[in-house]
């Protein structure tokens, strides 16, 4: 372990562009360092600090934070702490002690590592330069975090993601429609964030009975490790380290929403924990109205706040009701969305505008209503140009126009830079759902329940379209799975469909525990139970024995939990044992199976009894609504809309014949209108805004010929980087492969068990192998191998002799790889417009630069190995020489820099000024900006600006390059 002192000063092997960093404390297993040079504060384990004592020895020139420098003549520590003595360049003696060293003082290794004899393999050399190469792209790419999940690259995820994640604290609200994904795109925003290290600390927040699956999710397909915090987690922190606050015990945090929300310590503690990203799934479950806020709106509403970005998940973000959307999107911005009615008078003008925009994709000549209504968006202060161009009738310009005045459009008219909702409709494929309704005789023991109830108020409805709930109370004489037709026909069907998978969803877990009961001892069937009475372990446990294909049960019975969020997309067939009244709950349970892996067509079954309110909504749902067959986005509004009409339907079932079938043709009426609105409207603008199918198409073309690319190359660096830190590596199946440690190996390798692994870097062959890790440029094994490299001195000296039609046999040139380097954060992520990029030259002593004509691959194809000993001796006989050459290659790389701070100062412009531009003709018309993000991108512009002004050149590698 490192010794350290508070006023070292120490240098970050991993990120040696943040200059020299000064300890400030060291506590028995942390140590503090403060790098003045990008005002970061690192706290780091002191077993495994990646860091390197900054000491300067006789004859090394440092140099001062004043700007004035000195070689060294002598070194004197005192209390741990270095002070050099030596000459300055004007000749005086001087003593600079350490904490006074140049913050961005860099260390010429690689040179003293040459002249100290430390030589490396030549293949060191080249791992090394094509780790630096691979990384510096990685870091210039927009798709870097957003391909290499264990996901399918779809295209309208992927737009979303894209859209999202690069955007400084993202503040959404996903609505994507039940299964089509929301949790992955969620993931991979997440992923993006965190890899270009936009986020840090990340809270989810779920219903209980989804901790595990998300858990689950995102260590299986983004390699991200949540931890699951309940209160015997907390209190085992709390012991571990008396007085800490246990959410900040670690950066990735899950958790659910009523362990927040009943325990007010907890919550106070984790709204202490300072997240950067907080993620809430079923957002749904936050219910608001004017009169009443519940409690889980109102923890939700207190992290949002304190917190820089949040993503809110639901498939249903009406289903409570527009106050309750509009709630939701007001936890997001409250700037923005500070008045319900407000927010609905403006759904009142997005028709005319989505007219417009349809017109403008379609292609076709415009309109003169659309005209006139894209000559009113000229105040924006763009679009006059555009529309000019448009109706020029020039062919040449009038495409782009089009193209440019949609985005215009979408980017500042309706919800889209806050909401994304993609539908079935839009996204397409979708296998098709099939009805099997059955009909079933009111048993006589039923009847008199129902006229017992029937009259009585809407609070006893649960108890009309669950019967058996009379039953269910203690002292019953008989049980109602012997009197209910329900039970008989299930049993039947089970039979029939022994060799499928079948979901049952029924209201409560009374039922649902009953009705597993009444089939095991009737029919000997052992189904797989999943309610809420049950432990979460033995939920997850049921929900696996249903999944497993050879040795599980074929049949789940779920309450109502169940019809949340749970993938059983392996399944095809649906009992809806009950009907519940709310038509986005019942989208919500085909919905487990309706959701994208679905290859079947999906199979609904309803049992009903005859001529009772279960009869009724039935008929309502499926002839009103049309619900069991195709999604239906206006239930909610429709259901709002009749539920007076429709609750006396269901209390009065035979009292007049004629008001069913008025009600239903009602229902399909409103329906219709509601959905030609819609389609008209909002729900048009919206679904333009949430995927652009032709950006989302090339995004993908892209990404996938990318991730083709890769595998291959991907593949290629395993080998060499395996190869040179001793890990075997061995075939296993078709693209497949086994490593583990060999025999050769001197340090462990991060994240390879002691009995090794198997793995894919082949996508398909990984979604078809959960148990083989699936490697890419993004998997955390990968990118710590990368990190070794890079952080290790190793590759940075090298010798080889090479025999080349181009070089005079005895000739001794020297290979320089510089980095030009700026010392900021990653916040500001200079990176990406300058990123990491190396200078080669390739020196000769003539001070001739051959970097172009001796690429770096005709080197390496004409080389042979010099021993160790040798280069050692060829060292010793030409410092001198090699001095020189070492100069003069530094000469030539500072010639190249001046064009890279050129290029990186054009990117910046390129990427920022656009999107600055866009942002302030975006608030002209569209709030939605946040005055937030404006300012970040303009902060972002001027400290990339200085960070690329004080970019300094360091040299990362060389090779000494005898000619034979
Ligand atoms: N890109 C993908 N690659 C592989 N599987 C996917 C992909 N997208 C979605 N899936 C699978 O489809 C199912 C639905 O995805 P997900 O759970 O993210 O949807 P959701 O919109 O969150 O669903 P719900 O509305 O039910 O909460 C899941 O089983 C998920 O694993």
């Amino acid at each position: 372990m490192h010794h350290f002192t508070p006023g070292q000063r120490w240098i970050s092997d991993t990120e040696l562009q943040m200059g020299l960093g000064t300890v400030l404390s060291v506590e028995p297993r942390t140590v503090t360092l403060l790098f003045l040079a990008t005002e970061e504060v690192r706290t780091y384990a002191r077993q495994t600090a990646p860091l390197s004592r900054a000491a300067f020895a006789p004859g090394d020139r440092v140099q001062s934070h004043e700007g004035w420098s000195l070689e060294v003549h002598s070194v004197i520590e005192r209390d741990g702490l270095l002070t050099y003595r030596g000459r300055r360049e004007n000749g005086d003696e001087a003593e600079l002690p350490e904490g006074e060293l140049d913050n961005l003082m860099q260390l010429n290794r690689p040179a003293d590592r040459l002249f100290t004899g430390q030589i490396d393999p030549d293949r060191w050399f080249v791992l090394r330069q094509r780790t630096r190469d691979k990384a510096a792209e990685l870091a210039s790419s927009d798709l870097h975090g957003l391909t290499g999940a264990r996901t399918s690259l779809i295209p309208h995820q992927l737009y979303i993601a894209h859209e999202i994640a690069d955007r400084y604290a993202p503040r959404v609200l996903l609505a994507d429609e039940v299964g089509l994904g929301k949790t992955i795109e969620a993931g991979l925003i997440l992923h993006y964030q965190l890899l270009s290290e936009r986020a840090r600390r990340v809270l989810i927040v779920v219903p209980e009975n989804l901790q595990h699956q998300w858990l689950v999710e995102m260590r299986r397909r983004f390699n991200l490790r949540f931890s699951l915090f309940d209160e015997g987690r907390c209190r085992a922190a709390e012991e571990s380290e008396n007085g800490v606050n246990p959410f900040q015990t670690e950066q990735l945090v899950l958790c659910d929403l009523s362990f927040l929300a009943e325990q007010p310590t907890r919550f106070e503690q984790a709204l202490e924990a300072d997240w950067d990203l907080l993620v809430v799934d079923e957002a749904h479950h936050l219910q608001w109205s004017p009169n009443a806020v519940s409690r889980e709106y109102r923890c939700i509403e207190q992290l949002a706040k304190r917190t820089t970005g949040a993503l809110l998940l639901t498939a249903t973000p009406e289903q409570l009701g527009k106050e309750g959307h509009f709630a939701r999107l007001r936890l997001l911005d409250p700037d923005r969305f500070p008045d319900f009615d407000r927010f609905v008078a403006e759904e009142q003008d997005y028709e005319p505008i989505a007219a417009a925009v349809g017109e403008l994709l379609a292609g076709t000549p415009l309109s003169e209503v659309a005209e006139a209504t894209l000559r009113g968006t000229v105040n924006e202060g763009d679009n006059q140009p555009l529309l000019d161009a448009l109706t020029s009738g020039d062919i040449g310009t009038s495409g782009s126009a089009r193209e440019e005045l949609v985005e215009h459009l979408l980017d500042r008219h309706g919800t889209g830079r806050v909401l994304f909702r993609n539908t079935r409709a839009a996204v397409k494929g979708f296998p098709a759902r099939q009805l099997h309704a059955i009909p079933l005789p009111l048993p006589e023991a039923y009847a008199e329940t129902f006229s017992a109830v029937q009259t009585t108020g809407s609070r006893e409805t649960p108890l009309l379209l669950c019967p058996e709930r009379l039953y269910q109370s203690e002292g019953a004489a008989t049980p109602w799975t012997r009197i209910d037709p329900r039970v008989q026909w299930l049993i039947a069907t089970l039979k029939q469909l022994r060799s499928e998978k079948v979901v049952v969803i029924t209201a409560t877990m009374e039922t649902a525990g009953d009705l597993a009961e009444a089939l095991r001892i009737t029919a000997g069937i052992q189904a797989a139970l999943f309610h809420e009475g049950m432990s979460l372990l033995e939920r997850d446990r049921s929900a696996a024995f249903f999944a497993d294909r050879e040795y599980g049960s074929p049949i789940l019975i779920c309450s109502e939990i169940g019809s949340e969020g749970r993938n059983l997309q392996f399944a095809h067939h649906l009992v809806l044992f009950d009907l519940p009244l709310n038509p986005d709950l019942l989208e919500q349970r085909i919905g487990r199976l309706d959701r994208i892996g679905q290859s079947e067509t999906i199979h609904i079954h309803v049992p009903y009894l005859e001529e009772t309110p279960q009869s009724v909504l039935f008929h309502w749902y499926h002839e009103g609504l049309g619900a069991f067959e195709h999604t239906c986005p206006t239930g909610h509004s429709v259901f709002v809309q009749v539920e007076p009409a429709l609750q006396e339907a269901l209390h009065n079932v035979d009292a007049d014949t004629e008001s069913l079938p008025a009600l239903i043709a009602a229902t399909r009426q409103l329906n219709e209108r509601l959905l030609d609105t819609l389609h008209r409207g909002r729900d048009r603008l919206l679904e333009y805004s949430s995927c652009r199918p032709q950006r989302a198409e090339a995004l993908t073309r892209r990404a996938r010929t990318d991730a083709a690319a890769s595998e291959a190359e991907l593949l290629n660096y395993l080998e060499e980087l395996f190869d040179a830190f001793g890990v075997e590596l061995e075939e296993h199946s078709e693209n497949a492969f086994i490593i583990r440690p060999g025999a050769q190996m001197q340090e462990p390798f991060p994240g390879l068990p002691e009995d090794g692994l198997t793995f894919t870097c082949h996508r398909a062959t990984a979604l078809a192998n959960e148990d083989m890790e699936f490697f890419t440029w993004e998997h955390p094994l990968v990118l710590r191998g990368m990190e070794m490299v890079l952080s290790s001195e190793r590759g940075n000296t090298a010798i080889t002799a090479v025999k080349h039609p181009k070089i005079t046999p005895g000739t001794l040139l020297l290979e320089g790889i510089y980095l030009l380097e700026s010392a900021s954060s990653r916040a500001v992520q200079s990176g990406r417009y300058l990123p990491p990029s190396r200078i080669r030259v390739v020196v000769d002593p003539q001070r001739v630069d051959h970097a172009s004509e001796l690429s770096e691959s005709s080197l390496n194809t004409n080389s042979t190995a010099v021993e160790s000993e040798t280069a050692r001796e060829i060292v010793n006989a030409y410092r001198q020489p090699l001095r020189d050459l070492l100069r003069h290659s530094e000469t030539a790389a500072r010639r190249r820099i001046p064009e890279l701070l050129e290029q990186a100062g054009h990117r910046i412009h390129q990427i920022l000024d656009r999107e600055i531009d866009r942002m302030h003709a975006l608030r002209q018309v569209n709030p939605n900006v946040r005055e937030e993000e404006l300012h970040y991108l303009e902060r972002q512009r001027e400290a990339a600006e200085k960070a690329i002004a004080s970019a300094v050149l360091r040299l990362d590698a060389q090779r000494v390059i005898v000619a034979t």
